[in-house]
């Protein structure tokens, strides 16, 4: 375990110079560096707790100078973790692919054509939002296309805790400066989120804009499965699942995986096949199991992450579904909150 010294502390950033290794410990966790060399950012609250000197971390986000560091992310409230003391041993994760866009409905193949939903996708994410409404979100990640960030933010219009999504900008130190919030009151009362392009939807290439149906009368049925539902063929000048795969799921052991480790419930609103590559990590499907993996429009998928395992849970059906609840004691107990508080 490498250790990095405490390079110096400009305003609310820790910088760290890794000086070899892999990981080092900043605070209670494990961060993992890069090649030496780099330098890591890591963004603590103004809350950071100061014990003999040392600075003990509450390690929020940690990122390499090369990727722009994470605006601070928000803690959840205590209102919102049962023992705001105690990291939970489980936590929420839901993944929902966006609702029917406007391409889905003239069965165009998308991929990164940043197309908006149908008045039939928007209903389908606040319905999602009724299914997920009782169960704690702490943070969201999406991609950076428009049809999985408006899923998120009409699904959490129906969330009963009522906390306002709030898209964290952080392109530059201005997009930062500018889009800082000063009422600790007010940033208790938001759930930050981040948006990567490396959950969107597979890069479909050459296909992006033609028909699938007129795509598979000229190049063959067969083809187009294979395009479409194969582990490692691209399609024209596009990326393969597995090329998909190879940034989605990085994106979530490194950025997403961390936060649940801290106790975070993390909704990701994303694509068909970013989100099928993440699901392939999840329930360790092989490359032909993942082949018959298909998820509908704006479903949303409940796992419990609980001692570093991920349990799949199903589709919440209603908030009134007792099952969900039945499902761990914390979101029992959550739910239980939320009457107490919301009645
Ligand atoms: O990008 C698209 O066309 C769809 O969102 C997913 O397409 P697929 O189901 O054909 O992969």
């Amino acid at each position: 375990m490498a250790i990095a010294m405490l390079q110096q502390t400009v305003g609310g950033t820790l910088q760290l110079l890794s000086n070899s290794g892999t990981h080092c410990n900043v605070g209670n966790r494990s961060v993992r560096l890069l090649p030496k060399g780099f330098k890591l950012e890591v963004e603590f609250p103004k809350r950071a707790i100061y014990s003999s000197g040392k600075r003990k971390l509450n390690v929020i986000q940690a990122s390499t100078s090369q990727t722009s560091v994470v605006g601070p992310l928000l803690a959840p409230s205590s209102s919102d973790t049962l023992d705001s003391h105690m990291k939970p041993n489980e936590v929420a994760l839901i993944l929902i692919r966006h609702g029917e866009s406007l391409w889905n409905e003239k069965n165009l193949f998308t991929g990164c054509v940043d197309v908006p939903l149908t008045n039939k996708g928007v209903e389908e994410a606040i319905e999602a939002g009724h299914r997920i409404s009782n169960i704690p979100v702490d943070m969201i990640y999406t991609s950076s296309l428009i049809r999985a960030q408006k899923t998120a933010m009409l699904a959490m219009t129906q969330h009963r805790r009522k906390k306002v999504p709030i898209i964290l900008h952080n392109e530059d130190e201005r997009a930062r400066a500018w889009s800082k919030i000063y009422s600790e009151d007010t940033i208790e009362q938001s759930i930050p989120v981040i948006t990567s392009w490396k959950l969107n939807e597979r890069m479909y290439g050459e296909l992006q804009g033609l028909n699938k149906q007129e795509t598979a009368d000229k190049f063959g049925h067969e083809k187009v499965h294979e395009w479409r539902r194969s582990y490692d063929i691209p399609p024209p000048n596009g990326e393969s699942l597995e090329m998909c795969a190879q940034r989605a799921v990085a994106y979530f052991r490194d950025n997403i995986e961390p936060q649940l480790l801290s106790g975070k419930n993390i909704l990701i609103s994303a694509h068909g096949n970013s989100l099928r590559s993440i699901i392939m990590y999840l329930d360790k499907l092989t490359s032909q199991e993942v082949i018959t993996l298909e998820l509908s429009t704006g479903i949303p998928m409940l796992y419990i992450f609980k001692e570093g395992k991920f349990i799949r849970r199903g589709s919440p059906v209603a908030p009134t579904e007792a099952g969900v609840y039945a499902y761990t004691r914390r979101l029992a107990q959550y739910r239980q909150k939320l009457d107490d508080m919301l009645t």
